[in-house]
């Protein structure tokens, strides 16, 4: 079993003060916490997000677009469980309706696009699934749990006129401008069980107690086991809350009767 080690990311829009067991350094605004990917699972990047201003308009390029690129060989899926949010919170994700590319570079350059995106109200159990090429933003007031296939490449295409670097061109050549699938996002019950990403970079469950034969069945190797409000053990030794571990196996892992708990595993692409 294997703790991963944490790397703090200083953000303009993260927070100075982190809720628990996260601590943020004096002085420093940290918006993402991540685990580093293990060497066994080189895949998938674990991350805590927490926002006091709005993420950046972003998008992500594919397998074949960031391979095309030169830019590595994976490109950038992600999804977000919401675990805490400000009354009001928000997280932006497709557009309202269809937008062609000199429509979505100009509302871009005069930061229109804003607007045109669609801010979901969240709370606590939300869950989003982010395909590659969607345009997309994380609002003010969220924590999450972002697992995403382990590449750095984002694309800022609008900022709100904050002095960061953008990627516009990079950006309008993969995004989408269409409003997302329904079926990319849900609540997610806090008691029970439930598949949370089936494929095609990776599978994620949320699990309360110990996953059953049907779950498990599908944890054939090595996992990363995410303990949300109870420690779970892998080997023997403690997880706790906040932590994320590398398990050599599903039979590895002691699973708390009551606990929560995200459970990830990579896909063959
Ligand atoms: O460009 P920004 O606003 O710092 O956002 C980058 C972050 O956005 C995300 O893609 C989440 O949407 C993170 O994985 C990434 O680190």
């Amino acid at each position: 079993m294997t703790i991963l080690p944490t790397r703090e990311v200083e953000k303009v829009w993260g927070r100075d003060t982190l809720p628990a067991p996260f601590t943020a350094p004096d002085g420093k605004r940290i918006g993402e916490v991540w685990f580093e990917p293990p060497e066994q699972l080189p895949e998938l990047l674990v991350k805590y997000i927490f926002t006091s201003e709005k993420l950046s308009v972003q998008t992500h390029p594919d397998d074949d677009q960031a391979e095309a690129m030169g830019k590595g060989r994976q490109g950038k899926s992600e999804c977000w469980y919401v675990i805490d949010a400000e009354p009001g919170a928000t997280l932006g994700v497709g557009f309202a309706d269809h937008i062609d590319a000199d429509a979505m570079r100009a509302a871009a350059l005069d930061g229109s696009i804003e607007k045109l995106l669609v801010w979901h109200p969240v709370k606590a159990g939300d869950f989003f699934y982010i395909p590659a090429n969607t345009v997309h933003a994380i609002g003010a007031g969220v924590s999450l749990i972002e697992v995403q296939q382990n590449s750095d490449i984002t694309y800022r295409i609008y900022d709100y006129g904050r002095p960061r670097e953008l990627h516009l061109e990079e950006g309008m050549s993969v995004a989408k401008g269409e409003p997302i699938a329904p079926e990319l996002y849900r609540h997610v019950p806090e008691a029970g069980s439930q598949r949370l990403v089936d494929g095609p970079f990776f599978v994620l469950d949320k699990v309360e107690g110990a996953p059953d034969a049907a779950i498990s069945g599908d944890y054939p190797g090595a996992l990363l086991v995410i303990p949300r409000d109870a420690d779970v053990t892998v080997d023997g030794e403690v997880v706790h809350p906040g932590q994320c571990a590398l398990a050599s196996s599903i039979a590895a892992v002691d699973f708390a009767q009551h606990g929560h708990c995200l459970i990830t595993r990579p896909l063959a692409a």
